[in-house]
């Protein structure tokens, strides 16, 4: 189980931005965060994945803080993959860098074998989105905060995309916190619902 507990935070003094949050995921389950714009969900996402540090608070997986080195069990995937990707590298060393998928898994996810030869700047972020996805799955990872990621796809891309990330939770027991301004997509994905606005995470029943 991932457990956000009691976490404060704020990037400028006096101005919190999140303030005793607690959340938790179990291994397997879905979790939709909606909030307003400026809110503050991809900074909790971060907090979760470990890219920042609460000011007060923790967040354990099982019974143990997140690791500071190896692969990170919990992996944040920002809506703009370019961020999350070294550009000089090409897309085969962005994906072997954390775990080699198989022909059937890249397939699954529509990352294609001649995008493997080219730099991140030649994919569509469409296709580079799904490379990071695919590349956030290695083994060892538990959870996902999949945030905003299929928002630059078509409609028709974004159904095979949760698809097959579904279908890959379901085999390994991931975990997925769901940020997404779409109402119903968190309605189809997720069986439990947060809301974040004022510092603040409200369950939406
Ligand atoms: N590194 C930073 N330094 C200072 N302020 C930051 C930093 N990162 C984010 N912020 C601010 O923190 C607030 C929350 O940002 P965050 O990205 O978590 O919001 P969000 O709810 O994910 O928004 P959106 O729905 O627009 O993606 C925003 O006002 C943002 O400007």
């Amino acid at each position: 189980m991932l457990n956000a507990h009691q976490l404060s935070f704020q990037f400028t003094a006096g101005v919190p931005l999140l303030q005793n949050v607690s959340l938790a995921i179990e291994a397997g389950q879905w979790v939709g965060l909606s909030g307003d714009s400026g809110a503050g969900k991809s900074t909790l996402g971060k907090l979760l994945a470990g890219y920042l540090t609460p000011h007060k608070g923790n967040v354990i997986l099982d019974n143990a803080t997140l690791p500071t080195s190896g692969v990170q069990p919990v992996q944040w995937l920002p809506q703009s993959p370019e961020l999350a990707v070294n550009p000089r590298w090409r897309v085969a060393k962005i994906l072997r860098e954390a775990w080699t998928p198989s022909e059937a898994q890249c397939q699954a996810f529509g990352v294609q074998p001649h995008w493997l030869s080219r730099f991140p700047h030649a994919l569509s972020g469409g296709e580079l989105q799904r490379v990071c996805v695919l590349r956030a799955l290695a083994p060892g990872v538990r959870f996902l905060v999949a945030d905003e990621i299929s928002t630059m796809l078509d409609p028709i891309t974004q159904v095979e995309l949760w698809q097959a990330l579904k279908q890959k939770a379901e085999q390994r027991r991931l975990g997925v916190l769901v940020i997404s301004h779409d109402t119903a997509l968190l309605k189809r994905l997720c069986t439990q619902r947060y809301h974040l606005s004022n510092a603040q995470l409200t369950p939406i029943s």
